[in-house]
């Protein structure tokens, strides 16, 4: 009876080695268990595939002579704490997009040749006080695929909310909302703040005598030459159809008259040609300076505007600045 009890014992034990070999044979994860001293104990089929490596020519060897491209020390560090703390531990593809250099067989186009890995080291303490780690290797290069396509998607999604398609410079929204934050800095941080509305000049006539593809190249090309004269700090927008706004944070009204002054300058200067005809384009600008009497950043656009008012009114071509409600004349 007893003998026989050893037999079953013995017979289930072995039972459940096969069921875990083929188990772990079946399984769509790499299993590789590794001793104390980093040798290879197991090795299951989804890695003999995904390396072209039989059992036979790991098993005995180094983890390191088997995949030389593992981080060393990172990963004996990482080993040797699960040992002595015995915890698992894990590493997402997030933070390192791969361990093991193993191909990735997906018929798309990722960014990497090799499969994205999610790893988990797992302590493992047989009866005989045998300490080993069984690290898990999780084939996720479709979430990394997809999850980064959709980073790329959502960067694209903000990028089109804030930029205006034709120019390529700040939209209203956006142009408008920054305002909104270096109006709020500039009043608590008690510092300058300078705002130039411009208005291209008898815009309409582009459209109505060339059509109104020339009038797109216009803006398009005007706003990539006022882009080339301001400070990376300067905030640029379309305001409307012809209408473009600059912010100047930190900037008080000559500074702000003398880039406006340039931009007039140099946008009348601008050689244009359609369809091999010379287009000459000029712009009338309004400037003005945050005051004590601003009680809101709208209240700075239409001291602003009333100066661009007055330019046009003027004459055009013009830059006009209004503060303190006396408009001066300074184009
Ligand atoms: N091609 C083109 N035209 C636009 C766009 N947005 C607005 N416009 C045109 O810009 C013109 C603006 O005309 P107006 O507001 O009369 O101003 P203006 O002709 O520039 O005259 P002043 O501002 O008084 O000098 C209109 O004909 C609009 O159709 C655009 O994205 N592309």
């Amino acid at each position: 009876m007893p003998e026989k009890g050893i037999d079953q014992t013995l017979l289930g034990a072995r039972i459940t080695k096969q069921i875990n070999i083929q188990i772990a044979n079946q399984l769509n994860t790499g299993i590789l268990v590794v001793d104390a001293q980093l040798t290879i104990i197991v090795w299951n089929r989804f890695l003999q595939v995904h390396t072209g490596k039989k059992s036979e020519n790991v098993l005995e060897q180094s983890i390191f002579s088997v995949f030389p491209e593992l981080p060393v020390r990172w990963l004996s560090r990482k080993l040797n704490s699960v040992l002595q703390l015995n915890t698992p531990s894990f590493c997402s593809w997030e933070q390192r997009h791969h361990l093991f250099n193993l191909p990735h067989t997906r018929p798309i186009t990722t960014d990497s040749d090799f499969m994205a890995q999610n790893c988990t080291f797992l302590p493992i303490v047989t009866d005989t006080n045998d300490s080993y780690i069984c690290i898990l290797i999780e084939d996720v290069t479709d979430v990394c695929h997809y999850q980064t396509q959709l980073k790329k998607a959502l960067a694209e999604l903000a990028k089109i909310n804030r930029i205006d398609g034709l120019t390529q410079i700040y939209n209203r929204r956006h142009w408008q909302k920054s305002l909104e934050q270096e109006y709020a800095k500039a009043r608590r941080h008690d510092k300058k703040l300078s705002l130039i509305m411009l208005d291209l000049d008898h815009f309409k006539l582009f459209n109505d005598n060339y059509g109104h593809q020339c009038g797109d190249m216009v803006l398009i090309e005007v706003s990539a030459l006022i882009s080339t004269l301001l400070r990376v700090e300067d905030i640029f927008g379309r305001y409307g159809g012809e209408e473009f706004a600059i912010i100047l944070p930190e900037t008080d009204l000559s500074g702000a008259i003398e880039l406006a002054q340039r931009i007039c300058g140099r946008v009348s200067a601008l050689a244009l040609t359609y369809k091999e005809q010379n287009v000459k384009v000029t712009a009338s600008l309004g400037v003005a300076q945050l005051g004590e009497q601003e009680q809101s950043y709208e209240a700075l656009i239409s001291q602003a505007d009333a100066a661009l008012y007055q330019a046009k009114a003027q004459g055009r071509n013009k830059v006009f600045s209004n503060q303190c409600s006396s408009t001066l004349a300074v184009g």
